[in-house]
């Protein structure tokens, strides 16, 4: 998608934003798109308060000039923005192909509305066309592994459970864990391998984001599409 599509869907999302209102501020290219924007605001004379999702948006959002808090101070927030890797008509995600799936999760789930911003080619008929990212803890790696390889199995998973890898190195994530990809293809029982999957020991989180998002704004080229799931 072009930076102008990420940029409008961004934009629809920083008009939900009103004066007082604790936000989440999400990661990755789009998200960051609503940061820019939502600074924009702020130096006109918004008064916000923002939870960053990553310390890659901690710093966007401070070089921007927004105030920022915590979780413990402020742990009920008014509006989440963050973009999705995938998404289903459900408003299902996955999430996490930046690596920031677990403070993204608690933030989400910290929020009165979770709203998403991606462009048309994210919306899929059925979840697992992108692999599913699994964040688990670097003690029994290889225990873990075997562990999520078999729950993805049962579940019907056609590619290979990897080490995401940055350069030469382990992916390390914010909070200091390694991540898992499976290659699903398609994720038949979203619910049930969600629940499958963070029974096992090592798992700290799964980057399937259910019943969490309301509203989705879609970047098209002919416009601003708006998804709505009210069972969220
Ligand atoms: O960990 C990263 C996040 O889940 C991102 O929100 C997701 O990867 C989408 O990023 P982008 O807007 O760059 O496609």
């Amino acid at each position: 998608m072009s930076d102008s599509l990420k940029r409008e869907a961004a934009a629809r999302a920083v008009a939900l934003v009103e004066p007082g209102m604790r936000l989440g501020l999400g990661t990755g290219s789009t998200a960051r798109h609503f940061v820019a924007l939502l600074g924009e605001r702020v130096r006109q004379g918004l008064d916000v308060v923002g939870v960053p999702t990553s310390e890659a948006t901690r710093r966007q959002a401070e070089d921007e000039g927004i105030r920022l808090t915590t979780l413990e101070e402020t742990p009920q927030l008014d509006l989440t923005v963050d973009g999705a890797d995938e998404f289903d008509d459900r408003l299902r995600l996955v999430k996490g192909g930046g690596g920031a799936l677990l403070r993204e999760k608690i933030v989400a789930a910290s929020s009165t509305r979770m709203v998403v911003i991606a462009d048309s080619s994210k919306r899929v008929e059925r979840l697992g066309r992108f692999p599913l990212p699994v964040e688990v803890v670097r003690f029994g790696l290889a225990s873990t592994r075997t562990a999520v390889a078999d729950v993805a199995s049962r579940f019907g998973a056609q590619g290979s459970v990897t080490l995401r890898h940055a350069e030469e190195e382990p992916f390390v994530t914010d909070e200091g864990h390694f991540i898992l990809d499976i290659a699903f293809g398609v994720i038949a029982e979203p619910e049930a391998m969600a629940a499958a999957l963070v029974a096992i020991p090592g798992v700290v989180e799964h980057g399937l984001f259910i019943g969490l998002c309301q509203t989705a704004f879609l970047a098209t080229p002919d416009g601003i599409l708006t998804l709505t799931n009210n069972d969220a």
